[in-house]
């Protein structure tokens, strides 16, 4: 989508594409449907000056704050008074782009009554919800636990004799601490408590505890709550007010414990449903799924920023063409630019099969069949963990790949990062997702004999064959067929994790031995999560991708999967099954690919249809008109406000004027 000033920079590359852009558009969107609506909420946005980002960086937290409460604001009244669909509303939020106290609304804090309240309790709950009568937020992390959800320490004590529950906090570590939307603005928490009755503990329950008036937004009584401070990086996440909480014997009803899993009566006896304890985790489930997509996103931005300077940009040259030539030109930019591109396009499609995926298990729930949510879980955890990590370190390298002007925050991609690195901690740290994909691995094994896996862990089925037969590449052109890559990618999980499994079994079965391999299991579940990406790639490629489009995807795919067999040699040569000189001939064959996407990379990245606005980035314009609005952005700086600097009379004027310290010194 050009916004730019008509001069287009980058035309000659746009002239070399030789795929149907306009179809690689729609097929990213979604969909013709999603295609539409994304083009008209980002225009609506682009043009509504409230929803500005201009200066966002420079200004002070309480601005910035400030402001963000004004976008959110006016977003819902846009929202409401254009009549938008709930299609319509999170795009119209994705391209206001900047986290905010509604995220955590819409995000968790209503999916959490939807999963765990009953009938009577979503009839409450959920209509005030869903017009803004409530804010509400997700209060689980405390000082002291995260990632332990079970050690979280906040109690919910109940007292026959007034038919209530007495939420409080013990100790400094059960302050509730990070909860977004939590600080300044929310109304209502959903509080993750210990629930308490006659004096015994029944572990972790959820809550809905009152926190604000709703007359004055005051603080209700013995509730101490407020921001926990300035976060990472200019701008970021400070739009959102990562809150903490604290409970002084605060009474709230009975009725207000969700109480889908486990009831307590008015006499205080505690009642477990049928249904796993799990799914009191399902909020972070649904969001864990919808993160992938996002991981898309976030790096397709950086990815297009990096593509299209790498093609304005112009360094050194050689004796056989005139003038400079184009940094995209040399092969080191593109071998670390191009599969960041591939992967983008790979975390788009994987996205979409996770929603494919969720969608089941959801089903699967409400008719009480709960066999799929062990792999759903490992499934959304594990591709949780390794594309917020793998966009976090693109969007860097995307940085470094702009050389100098990448560090500046107007090539966008300072702040890019710092609103998205908190993405590997929040949902579960990464490390800790990946435990548990390891965790499900192990299961699975263990049982394989008499349960044949299912789903993403079917190969596991095949672990004698897989463990048996070594690749049989013999020339590079071997190498393109997708049964051949699935089969490396499968024998080098199935053996990893069977390595790991086999030394945990020799052993005692103690803790101790398995957090002595935990280094090895994480790498197992990481081998797993990258089958399931390659995998998943290639499976939504071959399902009905149109014609103008499938040989792009193709040389994205295996660019994607030769980088990933390569980035992980050591682990593909230490199971046996791969040896050095066939992954030579990947190399070779990846460089092919970098050959086909060259003359498409500017294509390829415009297919993501970011807009200027969305972008905000001076280095990724539409135009690749980079050097003039580096230029003209400098004025925009503060410190340029004034000719001469703000403390030159103070501070400059006597170092240049009075020569203090020239007597004393020795030059
Ligand atoms: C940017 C967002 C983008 C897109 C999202 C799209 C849409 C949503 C829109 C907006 C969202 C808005 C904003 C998001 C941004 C930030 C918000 C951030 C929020 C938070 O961070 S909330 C707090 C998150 N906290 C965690 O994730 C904690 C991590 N810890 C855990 O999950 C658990 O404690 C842990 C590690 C799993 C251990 O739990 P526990 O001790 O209870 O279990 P065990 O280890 O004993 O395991 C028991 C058993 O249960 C299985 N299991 C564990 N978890 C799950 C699960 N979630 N589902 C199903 N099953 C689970 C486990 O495997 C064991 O099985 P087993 O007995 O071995 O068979
Ligand atoms: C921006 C942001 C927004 C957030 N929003 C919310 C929110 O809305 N609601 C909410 O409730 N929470 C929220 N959180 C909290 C977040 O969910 C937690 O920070 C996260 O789950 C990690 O937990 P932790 O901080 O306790 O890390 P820790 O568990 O203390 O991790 C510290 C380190 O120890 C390692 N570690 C810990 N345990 C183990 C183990 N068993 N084995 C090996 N290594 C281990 C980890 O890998 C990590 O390297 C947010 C956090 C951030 C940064």
């Amino acid at each position: 989508m050009q916004d730019g000033n008509g001069l287009d920079h980058l035309a000659g590359e746009r002239a070399m594409a030789q795929f149907d852009l306009q179809a690689m558009k729609v097929y990213l969107a979604g969909g013709q449907r999603e295609y539409e609506i994304s083009t008209k909420m980002a225009q609506l946005v682009a043009n509504d000056p409230v929803f500005s980002k201009e200066d966002r960086v420079r200004l002070a937290r309480k601005d910035l704050y400030k402001n963000s409460l004004r976008k959110a604001g006016h977003a819902w009244k846009t929202i409401l008074e254009k009549g938008l669909s709930e299609v319509e509303g999170l795009k119209l939020r994705h391209f206001v782009d900047e986290p905010t106290y509604t995220d955590l609304h819409w995000g968790m804090f209503i999916p959490a009554i939807k999963g765990q309240g009953t009938e009577e309790q979503q009839h409450k709950w959920l209509p005030l919800a869903y017009k803004m009568a409530i804010i509400g937020c997700y209060a689980q992390t405390e000082l002291g636990h995260g990632s332990n959800v079970q050690g979280l320490e906040t109690t919910a004590t109940f007292d026959p004799t007034t038919d209530e529950f007495i939420m409080h906090s013990p100790t400094v570590t059960s302050t509730k601490w990070w909860p977004g939307g939590l600080g300044k603005a929310s109304t209502h928490a959903l509080v993750y408590a210990r629930l308490i009755t006659d004096k015994k503990d029944h572990g972790i329950h959820a809550f809905i505890a009152p926190i604000r008036s709703l007359e004055d937004h005051t603080p209700l009584p013995n509730v101490t709550v407020g921001d926990i401070g300035v976060k990472f990086g200019n701008g970021g996440y400070n739009t959102m007010d990562n809150g903490f909480l604290r409970f002084d014997h605060v009474r709230i009803p009975r009725e207000n414990m969700l109480m889908r899993l486990a009831t307590v009566t008015k006499d205080g006896k505690y009642v477990r449903s049928n249904k796993p304890r799990q799914l009191g985790y399902g909020a972070m489930v649904f969001v864990r799924q919808g993160i992938v997509i996002d991981a898309s996103i976030y790096l397709s931005r950086a990815v297009t920023i990096a593509v299209r300077y790498s093609a304005v940009r112009r360094q050194f040259g050689n004796k056989d063409e005139p003038g400079e030539l184009q940094v995209i030109q040399y092969r080191t930019q593109q071998s670390r630019l191009f599969p960041l591109l591939a992967t983008a396009y790979a975390y788009r499609a994987v996205g979409f099969w996770m929603k494919s995926l969720y969608a089941d298990v959801m089903k699967r729930l409400n008719d009480n069949d709960f066999s799929t949510l062990p792999e759903v879980h490992a499934c959304t955890a594990g591709l949780k963990s390794i594309t917020t990590s793998v966009t976090a370190d693109g969007i860097e390298e995307c940085r470094k790949l702009c050389g100098g002007h990448g560090f500046l925050c107007a090539s966008g991609l300072p702040e890019l990062y710092a609103a998205y690195v908190p993405a590997c901690t929040y949902e579960g740290d990464n490390t800790i997702l990946l435990l548990q994909v390891a965790r499900f691995l192990l299961k699975t094994l263990s049982q394989v004999s008499k349960v044949r896996p299912v789903g993403t862990a079917a190969y596991l089925g095949n672990i004698k064959q897989l463990s048996t037969q070594n690749c049989k590449v013999s020339q590079g052109h071997d190498w393109l067929n997708t049964s051949v890559l699935l089969e490396a990618f499968e024998a080098r999980s199935a053996r990893q994790a069977a390595a790991v499994a086999l030394r945990l079994a020799k052993g005692s079965g103690s803790e101790a031995e398995f957090q002595e391999n935990t280094p090895e299991l994480v790498e197992s579940a990481r081998a797993h999560c990258q089958l399931i990406l390659v995998s998943k790639f290639i499976e939504q490629l071959q399902t009905g991708t149109p014609e103008g489009i499938r040989k792009q995807l193709e040389v994205l795919c295996y660019t994607y999967a030769f980088s990933q067999l390569i980035d992980n040699a050591g682990d593909f040569l230490a199971t046996g099954y791969v040896t050095g000189n066939q992954i030579a001939l990947a190399k070779e064959e990846l460089k092919h690919m970098f050959d086909k996407i060259r003359p498409n990379a500017v294509a390829l990245v415009d297919a993501f249809d970011h807009t200027d606005d969305y972008l905000g980035s001076a280095l990724g314009r539409y135009d690749g008109d980079v050097y003039t609005h580096l230029y003209k952005g400098a004025f925009k700086e503060s410190l340029n406000d004034t000719v001469v600097v703000d403390g030159y009379e103070e501070y400059l004027k006597p170092v240049l004027t009075q020569n203090l310290w020239a007597p004393h010194s020795k030059l």
